[in-house]
């Protein structure tokens, strides 16, 4: 391990390189001085009211940072604020942000004293100007701040935070040489995104060692490539305490920390074990969250992991919350019919691009891609489906290979999937954090892209409360009626069962509207909702809806078979044998083993996990939210 270590070590100093610290200030107060002006009268968005220009504390900043030195002598602090008013005032002109119309050529990546090896990575995938959420945190990230930063779906986030976080590792690793314990950790909510995650900063430096751990990887693997040293880890939280209790990840180094989706990340049930990883932190160090969506109760607990945080919020309280480029869709449909009218929603506006239909549950998923599949390549991502099949699907649709993914929402968050031009919500998401991260599929990067909600008649309210919630406005396309060939049979097993999911979801409703998201007053958002189709969740703000715990692949139908199996009515000897397995709320009702069997081709080895796709759980401690989880066979329920 020594060698390893001292390989490293020489590696680093081989790729050491004198960098004088005014290098890096200069350009980007060359900058403001001929911003400042222009930027006088803007009043930041709402939070940006928060950003203190006096009593920016320098936190000492361990090892990595003293280098840093001219960072703590920074220049003026107005300097700071001018910063952070031109980062919002360029967000009005972020339509075209690939553009240099909107007179961003002083903030070129090159011109900023970023590392070269980082500028030359970025520029090699076309990235030579920062995005405005990331000339926001830029300038305070060096400075060590620990920050929650919003800014709307496809806007960047992720280099937000990995410019700063890589160049100071790289400046650390040229002064000290490199060591075998991780300086930075990122922690992401599901496998995917983390892959994602490390992946972004592997391309952006890649002399720097990172590793991706999550469950549903062979360990061993993992625990080797720790053992030879890494810069950076990117991982799910169920895994990263795996790797922690096997003393193969040690911590003790880190100096900079991100919750990459914070408020996914500290709901309940994934919050406590967030807290065990923080817990083997050093205290000091930078913390980072961010997200696209943060609601209120989430900045209230932020005060308990950051210190003096600073919030830099590209999107504020009042204005629309999705990013510019989405279109919004909505279109009527009763629960019989939705299945049907999803092709001609998706030839008619994903235009031959890629198009990704969101389920509430992973059997609706499994359904969905199954009928879809005689019309269009299409396959389903979700909890229950094996991680090296999910690689491989989600690789396909990223190569092109088919163009329809029907997902649960482990897809919902942080996926940057190139061309999604569509987005179909199947069902009405559980609540208006989760419709902004699965329309934020698409319209990423300043591109353009459509997202459609279905929704019955009776969901009419709930629509309007998105609206509200998000600040959009859906524009009503027209009802489309089926003819009875055109019919889409979700069961193909079952032919007598014609209609999918919502319907179905209405039948095992209990009186009480645990079902809420099959129904008008059953959509959950974060603000809080009074409806008896809520379930609040701990205190906070943010609702689940009842419906969400009872999703589970296994609590619903029997009657969907996949395509490897032959018993597609495994439940009917469940209680409700009449049609369906189980209507219950029960996960293993009906046939709790349809989630466990492996599939060959259609429908994965359910071995995944992840949580369904609402807050629903959030009252449930250890309800394996996360991803990884299940691959290191913990306990908990898989959701997604
Ligand atoms: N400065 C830039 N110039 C051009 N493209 C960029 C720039 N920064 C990021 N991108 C690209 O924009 C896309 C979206 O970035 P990213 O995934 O970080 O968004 P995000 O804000 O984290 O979104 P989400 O909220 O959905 O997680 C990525 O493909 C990324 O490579």
């Amino acid at each position: 391990m020594m060698s390893s270590v001292l390989l490293r070590r020489s590696a680093a100093l081989a790729a050491s390189r004198g960098r004088v610290s005014s290098t890096f200030l200069a350009p980007i107060a060359n900058f403001l001085t001929s911003s400042v002006d222009v930027n006088g009268g803007v009043v930041p968005a709402a939070e940006f009211g928060r950003f203190s220009t006096t009593g920016v504390t320098e936190r000492a900043l361990g090892f990595g940072f003293q280098s840093m030195g001219f960072h703590a002598a920074s220049g003026p602090l107005s300097f700071k604020s001018s910063l952070v008013s031109r980062a919002e005032f360029a967000v009005e002109e972020y339509d075209d942000a690939s553009s240099s119309k909107s007179g961003d050529e002083g903030l070129e990546i090159g011109s900023l004293g970023i590392a070269p090896e980082i500028v030359s990575a970025l520029a090699k995938k076309g990235i030579t100007k920062l995005f405005p959420i990331q000339r926001a945190v830029l300038e305070p990230a060096m400075q060590g701040r620990d920050m929650i930063g919003r800014a709307r779906t496809g806007t960047g986030k992720t280099l937000a935070f990995g410019i700063p976080i890589l160049d100071k590792i790289i400046q650390f690793n040229a002064k000290h040489g490199r060591g075998r314990y991780p300086l930075a950790l990122v922690l992401a909510p599901t496998r995917e995104l983390a892959r994602q995650v490390e992946k972004e900063f592997q391309e952006a430096a890649p002399n720097l060692d990172t590793i991706c751990v999550y469950g549903g990887a062979p360990i061993s693997r993992q625990m080797r490539q720790l053992d030879y040293g890494v810069d950076i880890a990117v991982g799910t939280p169920g895994r990263l305490i795996d790797l922690l209790n096997r003393g193969s990840l040690n911590l003790s180094e880190v100096q900079f920390v991100v919750l990459d989706e914070a408020d996914q990340m500290l709901q309940v049930g994934f919050q406590e074990d967030v807290e065990k990883i923080l817990e083997r932190l050093p205290q000091k160090r930078q913390t980072m969250m961010f997200s696209a969506t943060m609601p209120s109760w989430i900045r209230k607990l932020t005060q308990n992991y950051l210190t003096n945080p600073l919030t830099i919020d590209l999107v504020g309280d009042s204005d629309q919350k999705l990013a510019d480029g989405i279109s919004l869709f909505s279109i009527v449909s009763d629960m019989h019919g939705k299945a049907s009218i999803i092709g001609p929603l998706i030839t008619e506006h994903a235009k031959g691009g890629k198009c990704i239909v969101f389920t509430q549950t992973k059997r609706d998923a499994d359904r969905l891609a199954y009928a879809m599949a005689r019309n269009f390549r299409c396959e389903a991502l979700h909890g229950d489906i094996s991680q090296s099949q999910r690689e491989r699907t989600l690789s396909g649709f990223r190569d092109g290979h088919f163009n329809v993914l029907v997902a649960t929402d482990v897809a919902a968050r942080g996926l940057d999937i190139p061309n999604v031009d569509l987005v179909i919500h199947f069902e009405l998401p559980n609540n208006t954090e989760i419709f902004v991260h699965r329309s934020g599929r698409t319209g990423r990067a300043g591109k353009k892209g459509s997202a459609i909600l279905i929704y019955s008649q009776d969901q009419s309210r709930a629509v309007r409360m998105i609206e509200r919630e998000v600040g959009c406005r859906f524009n009503e396309l027209p009802r489309i009626s089926v003819e009875s060939g055109a019919h889409v049979d979700m069961f193909s097993g079952g032919g007598q069962f014609s209609s999918f999911g919502g319907g179905f979801r209405d039948r095992r409703m209990n009186d009480s509207g645990r079902f809420g998201g099959q129904r008008g007053p059953s959509f959950g958002r974060s603000a809080g909702y009074e409806s008896s189709g809520f379930r609040r969740s701990s205190g906070r703000d943010s609702f689940g809806q009842g419906g969400r715990n009872s999703e589970p692949s296994s609590g619903g139908f029997s009657s969907f078979g996949s395509r490897s199996s032959g018993s597609a009515f495994g439940g009917s000897s469940s209680k409700n044998a009449g049609s369906f397995g189980s209507f219950g709320s029960g996960r293993s009702g009906g046939f709790g083993d349809f989630g466990s069997s492996s599939r060959s081709g259609g429908f994965g080895d359910f071995g995944g996990s992840g949580r369904s796709s609402g807050f629903g759980d959030r009252n449930s401690k250890n309800s394996g939210l996360f991803g990884d989880m299940d691959a290191d066979q913990r306990t908990e329920k898989r959701q997604f």
